[in-house]
């Protein structure tokens, strides 16, 4: 049996504000009351495992024992077919400049450079969601979002590298699409689902 989450507050253990958006539209009329990591001044967890779920778990617990609160965090990342799954875990490490800010035109660029020669475009986001109690339980949800990569990157919506992705069935990229079509088909709407399934109050 999985544990629920009873109604009241409940910390996102992000300080991605992309993320962070999407998490709180995906959890409105739940009866839930979001705050962000950032918002509290949490520290930024070194994201040490090589799973999605290793780091989300990571995150959600540090911030739970920092908090005292019921933590929601979400690891996440783009894979390409023709590159073995990279950027995978490394996705926001290839957008990181040498002074900490992020540049996601220069990671799209170099995930281009490095498999334009490949006739597999397939791709797809991964998003680990875990929550974690103060008391150390922890309930973890992964989903996925298959497609294909594409050049140039296109639109200006969502976030990262949405720019460079087209969802199977689509012909928008994530950053072209009305927000609220990325929330119905993206990874984080499949891991969100089965969050909601297991542990959402009824
Ligand atoms: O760790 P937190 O504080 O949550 O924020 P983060 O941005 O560092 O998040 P991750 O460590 O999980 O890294 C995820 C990377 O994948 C990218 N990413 C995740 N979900 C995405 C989405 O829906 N669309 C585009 N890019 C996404 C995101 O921009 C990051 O570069
Ligand atoms: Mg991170």
């Amino acid at each position: 049996m999985s544990r629920r989450l009873s109604e009241g507050r409940l910390l996102l253990a992000t300080h991605n504000a992309g993320k962070a958006r999407e998490v709180a539209a995906l959890l409105a009329g739940h009866g839930i009351e979001v705050v962000t990591a950032g918002e509290l001044g949490l520290p930024v967890p070194e994201e040490t495992e090589t799973s999605f779920i290793g780091n989300a778990t990571l995150k959600a617990r540090a911030a739970a024992k920092a908090s005292g609160m019921v933590s929601l965090a979400d690891d996440s990342g783009f894979s390409v077919a023709a590159l073995d799954g990279a950027p995978g875990v490394y996705t926001a490490d290839w957008a990181e400049k040498p002074d900490g800010t992020r540049d996601y035109a220069a990671a799209m660029a170099k995930v281009e450079r490095l498999a334009r020669h490949a006739r597999d475009r397939r791709a797809w986001f991964s998003c680990a969601l875990v929550l974690a109690w103060p008391d150390g339980h922890v309930e973890s949800f992964l989903g996925e979002a298959h497609g294909e990569w594409v050049w140039p990157p296109r639109g200006a919506a969502g976030f990262g590298y949405d720019p460079m992705f087209v969802p199977s069935g689509e012909s928008q990229t994530f950053a072209e699409m009305d927000p609220a079509r990325k929330h119905a088909i993206s990874h984080r709407a499949a891991a969100f689902r089965l969050l909601s399934a297991a542990c959402l109050p009824d």
